[in-house]
């Protein structure tokens, strides 16, 4: 079985791109990298293309034609883990938001502490957020808040986009059932991990605001996510979370 792959998600990271994956490549654990591309105007991909030729076994790359939404992207860099029999896969912001050294706690926490997903965690311990300006560190800490009181999962970052989940948690939820395609998507899943009963831990980070390239937050993905928590929890009267049994049993 393949061990361990970052799924990151790009659009428009021509400048970040290249030292992150070294960054990544140079970790005192060996991980692949999936990057998925959404036909960034920066030429991100073609950045990708060229060094997948120095590094052609542990980076991975697939084009989509147009932006079609972070979720989606996971979406896609889930299946195709599973498929190529990846142990553990993760998620990551391309723009050095998420420190590269945290993979291995992150790694650590489900491989060594056998939690089967582990969230790099903004809110555990006060507010760990630099260089954000505060409107945004409020938006982002209340949505938390928010969806802490609608759901009560006790999770404290429930917009965190850095995580590693073990396969078994990705084989439960029906991925084909996600529906949510930006900021909504990091909340649905956790939610939904949460609800089949998964071991989870939050591991605190410090979250450093990019340096180089642009948010992609916009109104659409806010009202996504203020909307979506409500019919999410809605839904969840009506769905059945039973976990199969051989990952129950793994656990026992
Ligand atoms: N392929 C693809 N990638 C995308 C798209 N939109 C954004 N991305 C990529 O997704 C990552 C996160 O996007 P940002 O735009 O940098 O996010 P942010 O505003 O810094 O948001 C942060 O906070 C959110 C709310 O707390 C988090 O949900 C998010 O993960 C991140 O940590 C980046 O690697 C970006 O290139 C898209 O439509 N398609």
């Amino acid at each position: 079985m393949n061990e361990a792959i970052v799924v990151i998600p790009t659009y428009n990271e021509i400048e970040n791109i290249e030292p992150l994956i070294r960054r990544i490549f140079s970790l005192p654990r060996y991980l692949h990298v999936l990057i998925v591309d959404d036909g960034s105007p920066d030429g991100t991909a073609v950045k990708v293309r060229e060094l997948k030729q120095e590094f052609p076994e542990r980076l991975h790359l697939k084009e989509r034609h147009g932006k079609l939404g972070l979720g989606t992207a996971y979406i896609h860099g889930f299946q195709y883990a599973l498929r190529n029999g990846y142990e553990y896969i993760f998620e990551m912001d391309a723009d050095f938001s998420h420190n590269p050294e945290d993979l291995v706690r992150l790694y650590d926490a489900c491989a060594v502490e056998g939690y089967d997903m582990a969230i790099g965690s903004r809110y555990v311990t006060g507010v760990n957020v630099v260089n954000w300006p505060m409107s945004r560190v409020l938006m982002s800490y209340f949505a938390s808040v928010y969806v802490r009181t609608i759901t009560s999962m006790p999770i404290n970052d429930a917009t965190a986009g850095f995580k590693c989940y073990h396969r078994r948690v990705l084989e439960t939820i029906d991925l084909n059932h996600i529906r949510f395609i930006g900021y909504a998507f990091q909340i649905e899943m956790k939610f939904t991990a949460w609800k089949y009963g998964f071991k989870i831990k939050e591991v605190p980070i410090i979250f450093t605001d990019r340096t180089k390239g642009e948010s992609k937050m916009s109104r659409g993905i806010f009202k996504e996510a203020i909307f979506g928590v409500m019919s999410m929890k809605l839904n969840s009267f009506f769905r059945k979370y039973n976990r199969p049994l051989e990952t129950r049993k793994q656990e026992s």
